[in-house]
């Protein structure tokens, strides 16, 4: 079993540390996605664990081996981890067949030791597995972005390993491309059994495709959960803006309720990293999803009251009245910004049924509960 454990990671380069008592667990062939914006320590985490380099406290375990640990530094070829970078790295004199079966020498081989083993059947399964088998005998130069990234896998898998790294894999192709490798990596490496971690840029494909989500900044691990967990109730604001779209309102709770300038809400308080939450009669800072706002057009036919569960009484739903100032149209939904009377600006997301033109009047209501931060919690 492969389970991967990062427990209290430190690791600097000469101006300091990057990274800061990181934990991470992945469990035994899941996908873990690492996201956060550009030097919070995704590439350094991953280059740590790769054994490329050398941490300054905490410990790393690979299934039943620590590999890295005080005193302890295991050698990156004794890791058993399979690399998959942004820009594949093929070498460009081996065949796409022969890039595979360098992977499966582990790195002690040379071109002609690849050059017989890209005849193994173990080399033909892995390129059929990546939908290649066709293209065994073709350069590196001869082939699309995405199809090298489909070898740079199979040479990634060709050695067995434990842990599969992979960073940025997709990032350099276009959209179409992107879903269509997203979906085969992720099957690829559940059909192996291979524990993976991937860095991306992209918060949408996180949320898709992995088993749990790690949200990096500053090199601290901020959030660590379910795709669902981290959209849902993300561990402070800053987690709520960076892993999706996000309205954020000044409050003050009230029993299971929170005070707010569009009405009272209903509340739920969130416990912060301290373990400390709000409480009754404190500021607040709310919290409410763009899909939450439900939308619609305001003058006689409007409904009287909002959303059940939403925003309560007849002053709430006036201070929800406002103007359709822009549309951005996505296609199977969109983003409306309404500005409300008092100048407040919030974005409600739409189905493309419920489009309307700018400048429609409406009228806004809060579906469900709302998530309540300390004010503190960044
Ligand atoms: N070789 C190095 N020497 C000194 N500092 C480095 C080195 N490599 C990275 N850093 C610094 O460490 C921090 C983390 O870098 P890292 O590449 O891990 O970030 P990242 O999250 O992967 O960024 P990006 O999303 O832009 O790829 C940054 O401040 C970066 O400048």
């Amino acid at each position: 079993m492969s389970r991967l454990e990062v427990r209290g990671l430190t690791v600097g380069y000469e101006g300091g540390p990057v990274l800061h008592s990181v934990d991470v667990e992945v469990p035994h062939g899941e996908l873990l996605a690492i996201v956060g914006p550009s030097g919070c320590g995704k590439t350094t985490l991953l280059r740590t664990i790769a054994g490329l380099l050398r941490a300054r406290s905490g410990e790393i375990r690979i299934g039943q081996r620590m590999v890295t640990t005080h005193g302890i530094h295991l050698a990156p070829e004794k890791r058993r981890i399979g690399w998959v970078p942004q820009d594949a790295a093929l070498f460009p004199h081996l065949t796409v067949a022969e890039n595979v079966a360098f992977g499966m020498l582990a790195g002690r081989g040379s071109s002609r030791a690849a050059r017989r083993a890209a005849r193994s059947d173990e080399v033909r399964r892995l390129l059929d597995l990546v939908d290649l088998g066709q293209l065994a005998d073709r350069a590196p130069g001869q082939l699309s972005g995405g199809q090298a990234q489909r070898v740079a896998l199979a040479r990634a898998l060709a050695a067995g390993p434990e842990l599969v790294l992979l960073d940025e894999p997709f990032g350099a192709l276009d959209p179409m491309l992107r879903a269509d490798l997203r979906a085969s990596v992720r099957e690829l490496l559940r059909t192996e059994g291979v524990t993976g971690i991937l860095v991306t840029h992209d918060q949408a494909e996180a949320l898709s495709i992995a088993d749990h989500v790690a949200v990096l900044r500053g090199g601290e691990v901020l959030q660590l959960g379910t795709p669902e967990e981290v959209y849902q109730v993300p561990a402070t604001p800053w987690v709520a803006g960076f892993v999706g779209d996000a309205v954020f309102l000044p409050g003050v709770l009230h029993g299971d309720e929170v005070a707010t300038s569009i009405g009272r809400l209903r509340a739920v308080p969130v416990t912060d990293a301290a373990g400390l939450a709000p409480s009754d009669g404190d500021d607040v800072t709310v919290l409410i999803r763009p899909e939450e706002l439900r939308v619609t057009p305001a003058g006689p036919g409007a409904p009287a009251e909002p959303a059940p569960g939403g925003a309560a009484g007849a002053a709430a739903s006036a201070a929800l009245d406002g103007t359709v100032t822009d549309v951005e149209y996505t296609g199977h939904d969109a983003m409306l910004a309404v500005s409300l009377a008092d100048g407040m600006r919030l974005r409600a997301r739409v189905t493309a049924s419920g489009l309307v033109p700018r400048g429609t009047e409406v009228r806004l209501a809060v579906a469900g509960a709302v998530l309540a931060y300390r004010p503190e919690t960044a």
